[in-house]
């Protein structure tokens, strides 16, 4: 076991329940003062082409005692992880920058833009809202590409995007389905209405692939009549939502079960032709026609917002990205990822369908009845909060498995959809005839089950659960490479001796290089190494006090570290000597990523970063010395996240937490890092012992925050 992993388990343990900071009068002090020998150390570190590899090496390293490898000047990238653990932002000020002898000027930004929810009768789609074309009559006779003519009948369903109505075949026709069936479903979506503002749907180049796909409806035809772009296709009959309905809201676990691994299989097809479905729901889950052979035969529709998990010209997986503004799909039933505007992937349709199949035993779900702007927010917040223990109560544990197992997935893992099945095996009736749904995917599925089955249970490492439903809030703290420095740190700090800190810092020649607060005591490192030449700080009752900053820019001061507490008040730092050319801040309820992703269009990147109470503060330079900037947010530390930038070459530059969120801002500087080792580091007392370890490497404390970590 290594030995800085072993600390840091040792701190979680110990205050598990209790991590909070240490008492004030453990106030402590500290300097380190640079020792000759760690000079030549480090030379050299490698580029970012071998960054993955040498992540993969000295993460091997790491689990040594040795120092980890960097004599040879590889790239340390460490994660201790003692335990894994929509609102309308309301600005308070966004003060657009003061340039060297430019005139200062005020801006208040509009709120941030609220998700376009729309109220649907089981639950929240996002994605799609009233349009033309519901309330345009759609045509009473269609006839579309070389299709027969049909007459328009009763109205089958409607959707945010779509209408969905009988078509009777006006002459000839003798089968029930197919493309010469004497009813076919036609669904309509009108030219003006949102997806179609390029030509047709979208969906309907997802069935230039998936058409004939297992378990999706046929499409016959397809063509624009008038106003309406319409497809012919197979009829199917209830939806699961409506058949839970009819069943007095429940459905019983064997029921479920057959749904669960005919699901399952479905949607092995749908990912194996290189789609993801990105709306798993009972209501996208619709049986055969009642009266036909087909009536106890599971369909999934609605490819509107099926996306690519794999490339189709290079056959790899899709990138990783974040883009926390970003929402698609029905909030009860998404994925956490989603919620997070993560990548889709194949474990978010595996997620959504575990939520889908929970739902329809317990007729409910914890996070239904959340209203309001924060809405997705909130129900992501208590998705991550519900441990598979309280989710799964009153379900037979196969459910409780498969959610575990499809939400400790990785982003580009492959699902194990075998496995996945067998988890109902105990549950399905072995006689076809009593079975409440048709699973024949399920059971081509499991022919292979078998020799699977043994390989993995060889070969498979226990996996970390990441939703334990117990927040907990931590200290995080970076460490990068460094020229050995002076560095000092002080923590527990109250207001009033905050100056006496900071003067003797600035006799002894170093500038404040970070700030943050835990329990509204307040810690500060300090350095040799910032490059400032000039420094003041506030330390104000109100959280970034507009005045006292704009006073500064006039001065030509920029904003290097901002602390802000629970009680609201907030520790400025100002510096000279910075190379900033421009600066901008903003306050707001909710992690600010519209905002942020606005301003990175006008060349700006983050450069601090913190939150008071639940608000966050943000500010952002132009000329801060990074060519690229991602965003990493989320209701746990984004471990699996972390990496995979790390990877990418990026490296934590800025990160805030409240008690609920944590957000890491990781960039790419613009000139090369010597040396690119970064650590980070959680911990339920300030990490006093660790920094001096870290110390001794010449690793320096570069960010640190407070708040939440695991969950
Ligand atoms: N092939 C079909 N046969 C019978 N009913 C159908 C068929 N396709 C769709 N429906 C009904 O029409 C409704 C709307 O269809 P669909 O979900 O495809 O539209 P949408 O506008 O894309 O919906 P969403 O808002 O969920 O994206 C469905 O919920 C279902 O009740």
């Amino acid at each position: 076991m290594p030995e800085l992993q072993s600390g840091a388990r040792r701190s979680k343990r110990l205050t598990d329940l209790q991590p909070a900071t240490q008492p004030a009068n453990q106030e402590e002090n500290w300097l380190v003062q640079p020792t000759q020998n760690n000079r030549t150390r480090r030379r050299g570190g490698r580029g970012r082409g071998n960054a993955a590899a040498a992540v993969k090496g000295l993460a091997a390293a790491a689990t040594t005692s040795r120092p980890a490898g960097r004599g040879r000047g590889g790239i340390r990238l460490i994660d201790l992880d003692p335990e894994p653990p929509v609102k309308a932002a309301v600005p308070q000020a966004v003060v657009a920058p003061v340039g060297a002898g430019e005139a200062a000027f005020n801006r208040v930004e509009g709120a941030a833009d609220k998700d376009n929810a729309m109220e649907g009768g089981s639950a929240d789609k996002i994605l799609g809202a009233e349009e033309e074309g519901s309330t345009t009559p759609v045509p009473e006779r269609v006839q579309v590409g070389n299709s027969p003519a049909y007459k328009t009948e009763r109205k089958l369903g409607k959707g945010g995007f779509g209408q969905v109505y009988v078509g009777r075949r006006v002459s000839g026709g003798s089968e029930r389905t197919g493309p010469d069936a004497v009813e076919v479903a036609l669904k309509f979506e009108h030219r003006n209405s949102k997806g179609c503002n390029y030509g047709p749907p979208y969906e309907w180049q997802v069935y230039n692939t998936l058409n004939g796909c297992y378990g999706i409806p046929w499409v016959h035809y397809k063509g624009r009549q008038g106003d309406f772009y319409i497809l012919v296709m197979d009829m199917l009959g209830p939806s699961l939502w409506d058949v839970w309905n009819s069943l007095g809201q429940s459905m019983s676990p064997s029921m479920v079960a057959c749904i669960a691994v005919e699901a399952i299989s479905i949607l092995e097809k749908l990912h194996l032709k290189g789609f993801v479905h990105g709306d798993v729901k009972p209501e996208n889950f619709l049986l055969g026609q009642p009266g036909s052979p087909d009536e106890k035969k599971l369909y999934l529709i609605d490819l509107g917002l099926a996306s690519r998990w794999k490339d189709a010209s290079s056959g790899h997986h899709v990138d990783y990205d974040q883009r926390p503004d970003i929402f698609r799909g029905t909030i009860r039933y998404a994925s956490v990822h989603a919620h997070l505007g993560r990548t889709g992937s194949r474990r978010d349709d595996l997620e959504s369908l575990a939520y889908t199949l929970i739902f329809l035993i317990k007729g409910r779900l914890p996070w239904q009845g959340y209203q309001g702007d924060n809405k997705s927010f909130l129900v992501c917040k208590k998705k991550m909060a519900t441990s598979p223990d309280l989710m799964c109560c009153f379900c037979p544990a196969p459910f409780k498995q498969f959610l575990e197992a499809v939400t400790n997935m990785k982003f580009d893992e492959e699902p194990n959809y075998s496995k996945l099945i067998s988890f109902f095996d105990s549950l399905i009736e072995p006689c076809t005839i009593l079975r409440p749904i048709r699973i024949d995917g399920a059971l081509k599925v499991g022919q292979k089950r078998g020799r699977l089955l043994i390989n993995l249970e060889e070969d498979e490492q226990p996996k970390k659960k990441v939703r334990l439903g117990s927040p907990a809030t931590q200290w995080i703290s970076v460490y990068n490479a460094r020229r050995p420095m002076k560095q000092r740190y002080h923590y527990n700090v109250a207001d009033s001796r905050l100056r006496q800190h900071v003067d003797k810092g600035n006799e002894d020649g170093l500038y404040i290089s970070c700030v943050a607060s835990a329990a509204n005591l307040w810690a500060l490192i300090m350095d040799a190494g910032t490059g400032f030449s000039a420094q003041v700080y506030e330390l104000s009752a109100v959280f970034l006090h507009k005045d006292w900053i704009m006073e500064q820019w006039e001065k030509n001061f920029y904003i290097s570290s901002i602390a802000g507490a629970a009680n609201g008040s907030s520790l400025v730092v100002m510096s000279k000597g910075t190379p900033y050319t421009q600066q901008s801040y903003k306050v707001s309820e909710s992690f600010p990523f519209k905002w942020i992703n606005k301003k990175w269009k006008e060349g700006f990147h983050v450069t601090s970063m913190t939150t008071a109470g639940s608000r966050w503060g943000v500010v952002m330079s132009r000329n801060s010395g990074f060519s690229e900037q991602v965003v990493e947010l989320d209701f746990l530390y984004p471990s699996e996240g972390i990496h995979r930038r790390w990877e990418s070459g990026y490296r934590i530059t800025s990160m805030a937490a409240t008690t609920d969120q944590a957000a890491f801002i990781l960039s790419i500087p613009r000139r090369k890092m010597v040396d690119e080792t970064q650590e980070t580091l959680r911990t339920s007392a300030f990490p006093s012992n660790h920094v001096k370890e870290k110390w001794s490497k010449n690793l320096y404390i570069a960010s640190i925050c407070y708040g939440r970590t695991v969950c």
